[in-house]
């Protein structure tokens, strides 16, 4: 069995009286492409201070690629790359210039074709003489995945990368990392675009309140919280609020169901008891659905 990608066991993080991580244990295997969602606070930023070296846990133990990140720090840190929340960035240095000193923080010297590559694979390279603070929003975050890539981490943490970025540059860093994970690096990403950690996620652990209260595959947890809906608009909807039905406007009523296998016999039902069907439509369910569902159980 190949180490982890990331081991977190019963991490706990306090500020005075406010604990931030409630015993957190998760592991993320390599090569996973692993979502971490949970509402505003839930602690998703401080788990990954925790796991970049910049908060310390008061308890609990974390390792990147098998290596502690307070025992072993500087291997650990070498093994991760994180592309922060938040745009910081000296403003009086050029693209290039940043990226090489970053290059320096690790130890590497000549950095410069790898340095190329991967502004040319974030279509930075007309900009890489260009100063920080000439560059828009979208390319000043397309920096900072640049700036988490210098060392060629193996795995890569990205804290809300499309916040605030247009269409565009977001299905372009989408591409861009989907492609990093292909090449086998583990991704481990934080959105508040549940659409987005549905379509690209494997595997998604939802916390709140510093505790993790849904852990599985994205499918698995798809198909146990949400159920597929059947909606019916019919010109006698009370028949559909008589058998189970969920009344909504127009005279539409709606029905769950769990497999396709039901909604042939619930059809039947219907006609039996006389409803004329308008109009119909099934809804999948989604990941929304099953973020509410966790946390209102929560
Ligand atoms: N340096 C700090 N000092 C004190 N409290 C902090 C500190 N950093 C975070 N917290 C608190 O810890 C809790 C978790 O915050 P965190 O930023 O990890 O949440 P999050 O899940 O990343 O939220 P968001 O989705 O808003 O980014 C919050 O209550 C926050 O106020």
């Amino acid at each position: 069995m190949s180490v982890p990608a990331l081991s977190i066991e019963s991490v706990t993080k306090r500020y005075g009286d406010l604990e931030a991580l409630s015993g957190v244990s998760l592991e993320v295997g390599q090569g996973e492409f692993f979502g971490l969602l949970g509402p505003n606070g839930a602690g998703k930023t401080t788990l990954i201070s925790a796991l970049a070296g910049l908060a310390r846990p008061t308890s609990g133990r974390l390792a990147v690629m098998g290596h502690d990140v307070v025992t072993d720090y500087r291997n650990a840190r070498m093994q991760l790359g994180v592309v922060p929340q938040e745009l910081v960035f000296d403003p009086f240095f050029s693209v290039r210039e940043l990226l090489r000193i970053q290059s320096g923080y690790f130890g590497i010297a000549n950095n410069d074709a790898w340095i190329d590559e991967v502004l040319d694979s974030l279509d930075l390279l007309p900009k890489a003489e260009s100063n920080m603070r000439t560059l828009s929003g979208g390319m000043k975050r397309r920096v900072l995945v640049a700036q988490a890539l210098v060392h060629r981490p193996p795995v890569i943490v990205l804290d809300e990368p499309t916040a605030g970025v247009d269409v565009e540059l977001r299905q372009g860093l989408w591409h861009f990392i989907r492609k990093l994970n292909r090449d086998g690096h583990t991704i481990v990403l934080t959105t508040h675009y549940l659409e987005e950690a549905e379509a690209l996620c494997g595997r998604i652990a939802m916390l709140k309140g510093g505790r993790v209260v849904a852990l599985d595959a994205t499918r698995a947890l798809l198909q146990r919280f949400a159920t597929h809906n059947l909606s019916v608009r019919m010109r006698n909807p009370g028949i559909g609020v008589a058998l189970g039905g969920t009344s909504a406007e127009d005279g539409w009523v709606s029905f769950g169901f769990d497999t396709y296998a039901d909604v042939e016999p619930l059809l039947m039902r219907l006609r039996e008891a006389g409803a004329a069907v308008e109009e119909m439509r099934i809804g999948e369910p989604d990941l929304e659905e099953v973020f509410v569902e966790v946390m209102s159980r929560a």
